[in-house]
């Protein structure tokens, strides 16, 4: 990791940035899916995480609020690990898709994704108030599970990176309503 410690994100920012109305992942996660705090379309309350194809690999963008500080200047780092999570969370799902021979657009949902593993470096402190960009790419693609690498920048410098491990939900976790203690 140390090596990593000074890596540059070399396109300037607005690069890979979706055209107005282009789909993301979290737009086809099937409604029963999309209460997620982080990214569920449904939830008024929560961060509402978009991520997009560009073409090479996955992207969200955001930009935290003040109340998102660990210490003035500075991004709380758990919010660092929900845009991780969610973010790696969108890139398995769309591997997955991919993978059944869809793209984004397609009529049929995008298979939801749960945690069950995240780990997040965090390789220097990210500054609070450029938007964030958090870039993704699977590095293993199982029947049961996808292995996904993800990084977070900010004005280009590379502060955070994540693995996590994704598996499809499980049945049990899916058809409950918000307030009966799943989503
Ligand atoms: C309406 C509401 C909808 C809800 C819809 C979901 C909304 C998602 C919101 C965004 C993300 C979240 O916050 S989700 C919330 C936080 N996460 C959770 O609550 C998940 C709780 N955990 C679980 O339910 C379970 O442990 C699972 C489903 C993750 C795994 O169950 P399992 O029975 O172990 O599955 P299994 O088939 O054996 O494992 C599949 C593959 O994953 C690997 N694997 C399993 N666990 C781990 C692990 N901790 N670390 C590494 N690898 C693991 C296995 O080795 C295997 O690899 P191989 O042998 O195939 O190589």
């Amino acid at each position: 990791m140390t090596a990593d410690r000074g890596a540059q994100h070399p396109p300037a920012a607005g690069e890979g940035r979706p055209p107005a109305g282009a789909i993301a992942v979290q737009d086809r996660y099937a409604d029963d899916f999309a209460w997620c705090y982080g990214c569920g379309r449904h939830n008024p309350a929560g961060l509402g995480l978009k991520t997009h194809w560009d073409g090479e690999g996955t992207v969200t963008r955001f930009r935290p609020r003040p109340e998102h500080m660990a210490v003035p200047g500075y991004v709380y780092g758990g919010l660092i690990a929900s845009l991780i999570d969610c973010h790696s969370m969108a890139t398995a799902s769309l591997a997955l898709y991919h993978r059944d021979g869809h793209r984004l657009g397609d009529p049929e949902p995008v298979p939801r994704c749960v945690t069950a593993s995240l780990q997040v470096d965090y390789l220097r402190p990210t500054p609070l108030g450029p938007e964030l960009v958090v870039r993704g790419r699977v590095v293993e693609l199982g029947a049961r599970k996808a292995v996904v690498e993800s990084e977070l920048y900010a004005n280009g410098v590379l502060c955070a990176r994540g693995r996590v491990v994704a598996v499809p939900a499980p049945p049990t976790m899916t058809g409950a309503s918000p307030g009966q203690g799943e989503g």
